[in-house]
């Protein structure tokens, strides 16, 4: 799995950051009538394919399905209704969010193509009624999903990832550090060196 996951609000975003370098990144998109999000799925479906990047749809595991586009991400909410059995059919790969051991078994039965543990540590993004994971539960999540590939989000920094990449993650997911780095472009291009280091 990509190592470096990149999370944008808006496709204008995504068309900035891609050309960077990135291979792996999530539309979330919150707040927007559906015309609109799907108008800006499907112009980041189109970039992606041209710039050799994946995409995944957050939430709109529906649009995805009706916009052909190949990955999604749920939360447990959004996994209440999901159809799995659509996206299995064609051949959509989803990713799924898991914040403690009873949320871990719902994903895992599933058969998820990555579980994400967050947030491990504080996020500035959203209100969360989660405390931090840490450091030793991403030790822990990787020895439980074993080969399921492990996505650590919340609060990550470049500071960061060495240890969170030590503790067992296979991809580090990141909005704010570079939503809001003084030169978004340049602190893409940082992400990318030091997740490959
Ligand atoms: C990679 C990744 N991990 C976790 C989330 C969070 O999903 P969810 O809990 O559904 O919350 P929203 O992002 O929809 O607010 C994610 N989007 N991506
Ligand atoms: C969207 C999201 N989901 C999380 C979870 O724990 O499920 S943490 C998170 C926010 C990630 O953003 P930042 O890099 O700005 O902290
Ligand atoms: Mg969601």
């Amino acid at each position: 799995m990509e190592r470096f996951y990149l999370i944008v609000g808006h496709v204008s975003q995504l068309e900035l950051l891609v050309p960077h370098g990135v291979r792996l990144v999530q539309l979330r998109i919150k707040d927007q009538p559906e015309t609109e999000v799907r108008r800006q799925i499907a112009r980041a479906r189109d970039f992606c394919a041209v710039h050799g990047a994946q995409l995944v749809v957050n939430d709109y595991w529906q649009a995805a399905l009706d916009l052909n586009c190949g990955f999604v991400h749920l939360g447990q909410e959004d996994m209440d209704n999901a159809d799995f059995a659509a996206l299995r059919r064609k051949g959509v790969r989803f990713g799924l969010s898991t914040h403690d051991e009873t949320e871990l078994e719902r994903a895992l039965s599933h058969g998820p193509d990555y579980v994400a543990l967050g947030p491990v540590y504080e996020t500035l993004l959203k209100q969360m009624k989660w405390a931090t994971q840490g450091l030793d539960r991403v030790r822990r999540w990787k020895q439980m999903v074993a080969d399921t590939p492990l996505v650590a989000i919340g609060g990550l920094t470049i500071d960061r990832l060495p240890g969170v990449f030590a503790a067992g993650a296979d991809s580090a997911a990141v909005v704010t550090d570079i939503q809001q780095a003084p030169d978004p472009e340049a602190q893409t291009r940082d992400w990318i060196k030091a997740c490959a280091a």
